[in-house]
């Protein structure tokens, strides 16, 4: 028998590719989940102030030619698909293409690392979603996977080989994810796959410098509990606590490629907060950029075509995406105003 058709399909969330993108897509990602119009409001205006667009549909692209490029050296030829949650080309789009193609079988590999509602539940029920014809497979958060925490060390060693040595006693580490309300975090292993993402690197710098998780990115209603501290707020601290420091450095190690939540609420926010005190202010590359990152996604996509289990190579993976897993904490959809 000939073997089946297969492809890979990067899932991804979208994003505006120009200021007329940016109320529809907006509108897409808020849908059922309960942010007032005002914070949306706001989030529009950022978008607008940095072009009305993101980066990251080019970055996936490219994400996606560098995962082809090295599968091909590795003597493997599969296509690769791109569909989104919130903007073209949109995953059920994307789908109806596969399936014309003839694809009989599909590794789908969601393109956050870490488990939670936004990053794991959801794009598993957006492809639900879809008329699937196909046989899948998803790829589970791989945070944990030794070559992505190799890849996070590599952005934090390129930098430390390049930038003047950090004194303990003048500068603020911060690894940044995107904050997520306290109900999901929760009912998933998002904290702790962060924290142990920070251990890795913790063990790169100097050994009197700490490394402080924060958040960014807020959403929702500001009633609702969400993980704190903001990033922000979190440079204000150790400012106020240590009047000594003079510089900040911030790694954000939540996301794959940066996109506007990292080049406004991290490059515009975040260096505001920190340039308020007088601090020097360096934020690191995300982690997409490297060959060790796309390593990893090499070597999941090697397993699963070999007719192995991708995800048996993620360390813990075993315990994430149960029933009860990356459940939202999102409050329910108001009937009346
Ligand atoms: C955990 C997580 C990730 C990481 C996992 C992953 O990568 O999937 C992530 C990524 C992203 N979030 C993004 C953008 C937005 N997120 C929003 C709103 C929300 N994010 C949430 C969580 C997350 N978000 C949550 C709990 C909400 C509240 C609404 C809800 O419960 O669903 C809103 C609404 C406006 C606002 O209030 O900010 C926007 C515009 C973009 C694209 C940016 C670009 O265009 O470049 C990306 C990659
Ligand atoms: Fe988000």
């Amino acid at each position: 028998m000939a073997r089946p058709e297969r492809g890979i399909l990067w899932q991804s969330f979208g994003s505006p590719e120009g200021p007329d993108d940016v109320w529809p897509f907006l509108q897409n990602v808020t849908r059922g989940r309960g942010v007032p119009e005002a914070r949306l409001r706001l989030v529009a205006d950022q978008y607008l102030a940095t072009g009305g667009s993101s980066p990251l549909n080019a970055l996936n692209r490219d994400l996606i030619r560098r995962l082809g490029d090295s599968l091909g050296e590795r003597g493997v030829e599969l296509p690769i698909y791109f569909g989104n949650r919130n903007w073209h080309p949109y995953l059920a789009d994307t789908v109806d293409e596969m399936a014309r193609d003839g694809i009989q079988e599909a590794l789908i590999i969601p393109s956050s690392a870490y488990s939670s509602y936004s990053g794991c539940r959801q794009y598993r029920e957006d492809l639900i979603g879809c008329q699937v014809t196909f046989d899948t497979q998803t790829l589970k958060p791989f945070s944990q996977h030794p070559l992505f925490m190799a890849a996070e060390a590599s952005v934090v060693a390129s930098y430390l080989a390049t930038r003047p040595p950090i004194d303990a006693s003048t500068t603020a580490i911060f690894a940044t994810a995107h904050s997520i309300p306290t109900a999901t975090a929760d009912s998933c292993d998002y904290q702790r796959q962060l924290g142990s993402v920070c251990e890795v690197l913790r063990a790169l710098l100097p050994s009197d410098a700490p490394i402080e998780l924060a958040y960014q990115s807020r959403s929702g209603d500001p009633r609702t509990p969400w993980l704190t501290p903001d990033i922000a707020d979190a440079i204000h601290a150790s400012f106020e606590a240590n009047p000594n420091l003079r510089r900040v450095i911030v790694i954000p190690i939540g996301f794959i490629s940066d996109h506007q939540e990292v080049l406004y609420d991290l490059d515009i926010l975040a260096r505001n907060a920190a340039q308020s005190h007088g601090l020097g202010f360096d934020r690191l590359p995300t982690v997409g950029g490297t060959s060790e990152f796309i390593e990893m996604l090499t070597e999941l996509v090697l397993v699963w075509n070999s007719g192995g289990d991708p995800n048996s190579e993620i360390p813990g993976a075993e315990h994430l995406c149960h029933d009860g897993c990356c459940l939202s904490g999102a409050p329910p959809i108001p009937t009346s105003r």
